[in-house]
């Protein structure tokens, strides 16, 4: 079956790293049209949009999405288009595994585990104005529905990845109306999930115990700041931002990408280790159900990755992006 892909290749490292994903991805045997969507910092200057409605047309219509990061300016310009990509698509579930890579050194062996972000609402919902001069306020969205619903997905990914715990990370004992709900709603739909252990614990010392023993965790889940942080945390256990894939699923639409951002220090230079964005197309290879290559091409970055010789700066190498995805499709 072809499949009817859509790609972003967004800004910064993006044009890079999605190309060496959709090179890999076609050498695996994978039967696919790639059609081209834009978004991001490229995409204003070139239609006067971040966030073309053709883009998200494309996304809609495809069988699932590529995307490279896209830049957000700090303070002053448009809003993210990975907030607005994630709620005007109703892109729910942020979905970020964090497993340990033998070849690649780290702190730690043998981690495993999954952070899954709450990502159409939080501080994200993008309600801010200015109360008088000198005062601003961020609204913290938490509803009942994205609640049950993300907790839902949590579970769910836990029981069919053979899981054994989910844990509700959470500022209950502070923020005790939203995240009071939170934690509710994840205690409620526990209660479906009965082969699956449920626990809570608090968003700081929760930071504090991955690092310091972050074999402990299994599935996590919790609203959307808390996890853009420790999503990027987790990848820190394993090697980086580098290596660390992620997915943004809705009802029948899916965005894959990785954890990481434009990385302008790195951009432009051919450098960038490609790992996260080819690692989210084995994510988006599973999710049409393409096992075999998905097996293929993740066997082949592990086999790279372990052999050394190939590693990207990041990893403490010294070969270049074009380098790594040579290296990876000589495995396939
Ligand atoms: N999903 C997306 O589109 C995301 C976009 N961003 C945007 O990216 C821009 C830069 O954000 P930063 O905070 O600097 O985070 P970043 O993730 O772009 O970079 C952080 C550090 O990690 C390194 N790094 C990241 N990816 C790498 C890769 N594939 N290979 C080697 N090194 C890598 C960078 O060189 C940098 O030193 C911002 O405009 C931000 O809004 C940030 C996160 C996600
Ligand atoms: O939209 C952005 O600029 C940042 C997004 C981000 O940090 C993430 O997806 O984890
Ligand atoms: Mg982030």
């Amino acid at each position: 079956m072809t499949r009817q892909l859509a790609m972003i290749p967004g800004d910064g490292i993006g044009p890079e790293v999605v190309a060496a994903a959709i090179e890999i991805i076609e050498a695996s045997g994978v039967k696919a049209t790639w059609t081209e969507l834009h978004a991001g910092r490229a995409a204003h200057e070139k239609f006067g949009d971040p966030l073309p409605e053709a883009t998200l047309e494309g996304v809609r219509a495809a069988d699932a999405t590529l995307k490279g990061p896209t830049a957000t300016a700090k303070g002053i310009g448009f809003r993210s288009v990975n907030v607005a990509l994630r709620q005007k698509l109703v892109l729910y579930a942020n979905y970020r595994p964090a497993k340990t890579m033998p070849g690649i050194l780290s702190r730690y062996e043998d981690v495993d585990l999954i952070v899954v972000r709450e990502n159409t609402e939080g501080l994200y919902s993008g309600l801010e104005h200015e109360v008088v001069d000198g005062v601003v306020e961020s609204l913290r969205i938490i509803s009942r529905k994205a609640s049950e619903r993300i907790a839902r997905f949590a579970f769910e990914t836990a029981r069919k990845q053979k899981r054994k715990r989910v844990t509700c990370v959470h500022k209950a004992n502070i923020l005790k109306l939203s995240d009071g709900l939170f934690l509710e709603c994840c205690g409620r739909v526990a209660k479906e999930f009965p082969d699956i252990e449920f626990n809570d614990s608090i968003v700081d010392a929760t930071a504090m115990q991955m690092v310091r023993n972050p074999q402990e965790y299994d599935v996590l889940v919790m609203e959307n700041l808390f996890g853009d942080i420790l999503s990027d945390l987790s990848s820190g256990l394993v090697g980086g931002l580098g290596v660390t894939p992620s997915a943004n699923i809705g009802d029948g639409i899916a965005v894959f990408e990785a954890v990481h951002g434009t990385a302008p220090d790195i951009a432009g230079k051919g450098i960038a280790n490609p790992t996260a964005l080819v690692l989210s197309g084995v994510l988006m290879l599973r999710y049409l159900g393409e096992e075999g290559p998905a097996d293929a091409i993740e066997q082949a970055v592990r086999s790279v990755i372990l052999a050394g010789e190939t590693l990207t700066g990041d990893l403490g190498g010294k070969a270049d992006t074009a380098q790594f995805v040579a290296a990876v499709i000589g495995q396939l």
